[in-house]
């Protein structure tokens, strides 16, 4: 299993024994998923790496409950997913799980406080509490001063913190992240992992973040690696630092 430090700390994120397939297109199946087991505890953050097709994209969709598995369990903050009906899950989704996806998907007539703010409206929150906590975050991803600019008034790396800032928004217990610099300069991308990095430890947040940057993993707790749906941990799966 690929285990960060979880000895006292319930993992907010477990994956047990996980199968996930799909049609192939013909009569048989694709394995995407295959006995995965992964557990990450708050506070730490994994870099899933491996090569095209390997199946890290599918774990994401399945970690993130956007998907059921073909078997085995997806464990949230202690609650196995299995059992929720869609409205629960539903619910769960929104409360325990922030997802950052490769291009930021910001809308273009909103400013980067109102991105923020009106995705804390979508969970039906107060506006007020809504614009404080949108007002830290951007500080917190350095863009204290650039709350009033839309985005194309915003640099890439910019809308990417955007985007960050926006996950974390409903207090998630865990961050999906699916290669958050590949539109990004290498100055850049390593200042968005070290920023993910930063706001993981600080928000005790479980993160998992596919990357093909390798480089960039050793700024990570540990990797683990992909290869046709199984996923290898034990060599550089020590949780660093
Ligand atoms: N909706 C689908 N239906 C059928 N097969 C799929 C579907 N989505 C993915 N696959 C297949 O499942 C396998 C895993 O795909 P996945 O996208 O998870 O890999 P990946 O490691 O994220 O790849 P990449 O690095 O290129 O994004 C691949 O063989 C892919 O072709």
């Amino acid at each position: 299993m690929t285990t960060l430090q979880t000895a006292t700390v319930e993992p907010a994120l477990a994956l047990e024994n996980l199968t996930l397939r799909y049609p192939d297109g013909a009569d048989g199946v694709l394995l995407a998923l295959d006995a995965v087991d992964l557990a990450v505890p708050p506070g730490q953050m994994l870099s899933l790496v491996g090569p095209s097709g390997s199946g890290k994209s599918s774990l994401l969709a399945v970690a993130g409950t956007l998907m059921r598995p073909s078997a085995g369990t997806v464990r949230i903050s202690g609650v196995e997913t299995q059992t929720l009906d869609g409205r629960r899950l539903d619910r769960l989704r929104r409360e325990e799980i922030g997802m950052i996806f490769q291009q930021p998907n910001l809308l273009p007539a909103l400013t980067a406080r109102e991105q923020l703010v009106i995705a804390e409206d979508l969970r039906g929150g107060s506006r007020r509490a809504a614009g404080r906590r949108a007002d830290e975050l951007l500080d917190e991803v350095g863009l204290a001063g650039s709350g009033q600019r839309r985005p194309h008034q915003l640099s890439g790396g910019q809308r990417q913190r955007v985007n960050i800032a926006r996950a974390l928004m409903g207090s998630p217990s865990v961050l999906l992240v699916d290669e958050p610099t590949a539109a990004l300069d290498h100055e850049r991308s390593a200042d968005i992992v070290g920023l993910l990095g930063r706001l993981t430890r600080e928000h005790r947040v479980a993160t998992v973040m596919v990357t093909h940057e390798t480089e960039f993993v050793p700024f990570t707790d540990a990797v683990a690696t992909m290869r046709d749906g199984r996923l290898s941990p034990p060599a550089g799966t020590t949780p660093r630092g």
